[in-house]
């Protein structure tokens, strides 16, 4: 299967299969996109030490990672953005057996133990980890919207992943390539710049 292949299937939450003799493992594997910004303390060793701990557990297969972007802090219109420096942001894909909500655990878990410090809404942190998509997945719980609410308004998500998937559909709102380019003539080219001197090295 290549990167932009992404052929799992839709799932509603009340057609997700009996996972009850699977140890907490689904039997269709998702292809998942998860977006990673930092922009406290070493930003480039923040996100190595995630991808690393992301992959360290069984149910999480590396597939691709981008280009590492360093981009100007964002919030919606009409958000205060709190005084803060530039992100380093990269965009993974992962193919996983796992429920989404246990991905969500994975991924919050990760934050905690990275000691991440946020806060207030839409200010400076050590790490913050995103599930874009889940595959073709749906879902509206108190505590994880599949896709991503944002995602298809950041710059600093569409652009890195449009380097690595740039024909994939992101829900509704079209291409991946095209949102990304929407997003870049909406904030400006300076926002979002490729760091081709950072590299991150894949999980081992
Ligand atoms: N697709 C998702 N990916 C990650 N977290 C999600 C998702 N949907 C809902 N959440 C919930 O969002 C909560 C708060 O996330 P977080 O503090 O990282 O928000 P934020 O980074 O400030 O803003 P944003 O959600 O816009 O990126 C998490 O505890 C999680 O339960
Ligand atoms: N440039 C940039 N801006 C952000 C980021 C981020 O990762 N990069 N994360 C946010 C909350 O998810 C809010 N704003």
């Amino acid at each position: 299967m290549t990167a932009s292949d992404h052929k799992a299937s839709a799932h509603q939450p009340d057609q997700m299969p009996d996972r009850t003799a699977t140890g907490g493992h689904m039997l269709v594997s998702h292809r998942v996109v998860l977006s990673l910004g930092s922009n406290l303390g070493d930003r480039l060793d923040n996100l190595q030490e995630a991808v690393d701990a992301l992959f360290d557990a069984p149910g999480l297969d590396y597939v691709a990672m981008s280009p590492v972007y360093e981009t100007a802090p964002f919030a919606p219109p009409g958000e205060e953005l709190p005084e803060q420096g530039d992100y380093l942001n990269i965009v993974l894909v992962a193919d996983t057996r796992l429920p989404p909500e246990n991905l969500l655990e994975r991924v919050l878990n990760i934050e905690n133990s990275m000691r991440r410090v946020r806060e207030v809404r839409w200010g400076p942190r050590t790490l913050d980890i995103d599930i874009v998509i889940f595959g073709d997945v749906v879902l509206d719980e108190p505590d994880l919207t599949l896709p991503h609410p944002r995602a298809h308004q950041r710059a600093f998500v569409l652009v890195p992943w449009a380097d690595i998937e740039p024909d994939v559909l992101l829900g509704d709102h079209g291409r991946v390539g095209d949102l990304a380019a929407a997003a870049v003539r909406e904030g400006g080219p300076d926002a979002v710049r490729r760091r081709d001197d950072l590299t991150l090295q894949p999980p081992a």
